[in-house]
Parts: C-alpha cells; structure tokens; sequence
C-alpha cells in the first residue's frame, strides 16, 4: 500500500476519531462511574488529532486553523448562485466543513428593507440603500468570525465588492466614497470573479425583474468591477463564466482549495484598510 496523502490521512484519522467516539460513549452508558475518565480521554485524543465537531455535526480542525472566506462576484446572472451551492456541496463532501453565505441578506430587518427596494416595492434614497446594504453585512460579522475560528468556509455570493460596484455605476458616487462604510470587513481570502459579458447574462433565466436588470447598468456594473480587480490587496481571480457549469465548477474549486490550504495558518485580514489609508 502506497502511502495516503495529507487529506486522506486526515479522512482516516477522522473515522478514527468517530469509531473511538461511539465506544467510549457506549462505554460511558455501561459504566457510570468512569464517565468523567472517559471523557477526559475522548478530549485527549481530538485534542491529539487536532480536530473537532460542530453543533451542525461537521468535523473541523481546532484553533489554529481557520477556515477560508471565498466570495464569488459578477454582475447579475453570471452563475454565482449556482456555483456557491456546487462549491460548499463538493467542500462537504471531501470532508472540509463549509457553509454558504448570500449578500444582501434578505431574512434580516434590514435585508427585509433592502428586498423591498430591490424588488421596486419601495423606494429608497441611494445613499441611503447604500448603506444599508453595508449595514446588512456588519451585521453578518460576529457570526462569520464565528464560523470561521471553527474551521468552516464561508463560501459567499457577492460581499462589499457589489456594493461597490452596484452604487458607484449611479451617477454621482465615487468608488472611494462607496468603499468606504465596508473597510474593516473581514478580508477575503480569495474573490473569484465570474467573468461574462452583461449581454449574454442577460439572456439567462428571469433578467429585467429587479431594479438594476437592465443591460445599460449592468454594462457599467462590469466597468466598475474591472477598477475593483486593479486592487492589490485583494486575491482576485477572473473565472471564464461563459464555460459549460461543470468546468467553471472545476475552475472554481481548483483556485478555492489554494486558497483554503492557504488560509488556515494565516490570520484573517481587513478589507480596504491598507487601500485606503493615502
Ligand atoms: N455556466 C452556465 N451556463 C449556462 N447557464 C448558466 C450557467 N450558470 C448558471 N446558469 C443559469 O443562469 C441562471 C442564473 O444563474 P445564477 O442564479 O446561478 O446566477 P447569479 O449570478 O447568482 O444571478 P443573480 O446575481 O442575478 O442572482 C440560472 O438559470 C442558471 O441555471
Ligand atoms: C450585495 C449587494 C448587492 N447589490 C445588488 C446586486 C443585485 O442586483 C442585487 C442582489 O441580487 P441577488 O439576486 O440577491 O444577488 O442587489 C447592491 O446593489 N449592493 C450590494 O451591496
């Protein structure tokens, strides 16, 4: 037998853990008085094996390694739905807990505000709808950092960078002005760009329904996010989003286990801090 590469020793070690879990808690039920003994043991050897199981039941690594935070960007209808869902669904399934993330968030009171608006149920001032959007992801923070020090990915669908670029392709908004509500955020590790041309996304499923689907704008949107890729402080990756779903799929997945890999020693970073401090 050949030797196992690191991820399938850590699978196995993983299966280990779980069989040595299901004794001692069998155990535990036999003998009531060497429960604090077992216990202690079962500690020692996830301690050992360095890693750990979440409420969701997913198994990460403990303190230390951290898991990544990847974000997918595009103007409407480039596949990042799509792509976010077949990512985290592939990440579970080669043992790396991961859990996706949308942006806006529209099941928050503020989300709620921003749904209307986007759906021209209501009307709000754009500096306003700008902030808010921001608002929407500060008050994602707390629970993201959580996840992360657990060792889950976050593999989000679009993050400040929409902001960005949605608000500043209206007249009037500079991109520092725009930028600036979201420095501070945590920093992507990776932000992958699917890029397709606004016309041919516009041919996708249900576009025009929304307050900012029409072609023109979404033309600018590209323009604005081609500025936000010069930066760099931010790992961007550009992802041919006109391929077939399956090999942007596999492009994706390539550049996220990098990233991943990368990650996990590395302390999570701030967004725009550095940017725009001049
Ligand atoms: N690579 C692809 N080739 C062709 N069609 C695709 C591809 N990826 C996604 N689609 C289809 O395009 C439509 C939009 O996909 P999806 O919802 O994933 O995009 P999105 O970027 O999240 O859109 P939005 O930002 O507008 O919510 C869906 O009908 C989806 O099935
Ligand atoms: C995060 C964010 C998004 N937007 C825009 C971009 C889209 O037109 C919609 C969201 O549509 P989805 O189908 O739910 O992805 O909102 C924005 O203007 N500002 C932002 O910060």
């Amino acid at each position: 037998m050949g030797w196992l590469k690191r991820d399938e020793m850590k699978q196995e070690v993983r299966h280990c853990v779980s069989l040595l879990t299901f004794c001692f808690r069998k155990r535990r039920q036999m003998v009531i008085g060497h429960r604090s003994v077992s216990r202690a043991w079962l500690q020692f050897v996830r301690g050992f094996c360095n890693v750990h199981r979440s409420t969701d039941g997913q198994w990460s690594e403990m303190a230390g390694k951290r898991g990544a935070l990847i974000v997918l960007e595009g103007v409407d209808r480039a596949g990042k739905t799509t792509q976010c869902s077949k990512l985290v669904q592939a990440l579970q399934q080669s043992g790396r807990p991961a859990e996706m993330m949308r942006f806006p968030d529209r099941t928050t009171t503020i989300g709620q505000l921003i749904g209307a608006y986007l759906e021209n149920k209501s009307d709000l001032e754009d500096h306003t709808v700008h902030l808010l959007f921001s608002a929407n992801r500060w008050e994602m923070v707390p629970l993201m950092k959580k996840k992360l020090e657990q060792g889950i990915t976050l593999v989000v669908d679009r993050y400040a960078f929409s902001g960005v670029a949605f608000t500043s392709a209206k007249p009037g908004f500079r991109l520092d002005w725009c930028m600036q509500p979201d420095v501070g955020l945590p920093k992507p590790d990776l932000v992958m760009f699917l890029q397709l041309n606004p016309a041919e996304a516009a041919l996708r499923g249900q576009f025009g329904q929304e307050r900012y689907e029409t072609s023109v704008f979404q033309r600018t949107v590209q323009q604005r996010f081609e500025q936000l890729m010069k930066d760099q402080t931010v790992n961007w990756q550009v992802i041919d989003a006109a391929q077939n779903i399956e090999n942007v799929h596999k492009d994706i997945t390539a550049h996220s286990l990098n990233a991943i890999n990368k990650a996990q020693n590395l302390p999570l970073g701030e967004l725009w801090s550095e940017t725009l401090k001049n």
